[in-house]
């Protein structure tokens, strides 16, 4: 059967990363996805205002919605306290499988489903009481829909650092306004480029005040 691009991703992983290295996993992806096959991965530009960003917050628990290749789940992983930890969510279950190999590690769990199912689920099911940071790059017609989701459920407490990725490309124009707008948030935009091109994109972090 013909190996998908992901598939493609994870054998060239798999060969040039050390296991147990999660920098060298992150300069293979983008080693491959900047030079072979172009990937949804948020990369090594934006992924260097991630890390700043996560690194300020120092979360006990992330909630990242949208896996993909586990390139963000292991660019936090890598940063995060001791006993910290991600829960991370994947509609697509092959993804899910292909990041499932890429790298086993403690500390991150990958819950399948649509990522409201599982925002429903969490404090019952995972408990979760509140989330510290999430890193929303998923699908941009959900950004608004499961951040207010988030608020209903009592999931943010005050200080928690929503980042989300593609807000200028492709673009979530309703969830900007929203967050920008309301009085619960205090937002930053950082400017920066597409993953591995030079189209303008951007992240934007809303502090939810509680
Ligand atoms: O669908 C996406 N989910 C999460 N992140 C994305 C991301 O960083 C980039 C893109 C994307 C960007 C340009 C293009 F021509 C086609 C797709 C999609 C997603
Ligand atoms: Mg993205």
């Amino acid at each position: 059967s013909s190996r998908s691009k992901e598939q493609r991703i994870l054998d060239f992983v798999l060969k040039h990363a050390v296991p147990g290295d999660p920098t060298s996993v992150l300069n293979a992806i983008d080693k491959y996805c900047s030079q072979q096959e172009w990937a949804m991965n948020v990369g090594d530009e934006k992924g260097l205002i991630l890390d700043r960003v996560l690194q300020e917050a120092s979360p006990s628990l992330v909630l990242e919605l949208g896996t993909y290749c586990w390139y963000s789940a292991v660019r936090m992983a890598r940063l995060l306290k001791q006993g910290a930890q991600i829960l991370t969510v994947e509609f697509n279950r092959n993804n899910a499988d292909i990041a499932h190999q890429i790298l086993q590690f403690a500390g991150v769990q990958v819950l399948e489903g649509s990522s409201e199912e599982v925002i429903r689920q969490l404090q019952k099911k995972h408990a979760v009481d509140t989330v510290d940071f999430i890193f929303i790059d998923h699908w941009k017609d959900r950004y608004l829909p499961d951040t207010k989701l988030m608020e209903e459920l009592g999931l943010l407490r005050k200080g928690t650092v929503i980042l989300a990725d593609n807000v200028i490309f492709p673009g979530a124009p309703d969830y900007l306004q929203y967050v920008r707008s309301s009085p619960k948030y205090d937002c930053t935009y950082y400017p920066s480029h597409l993953e591995y091109l030079d189209a303008e994109d951007g992240l934007e972090k809303a502090v939810y005040k509680g």
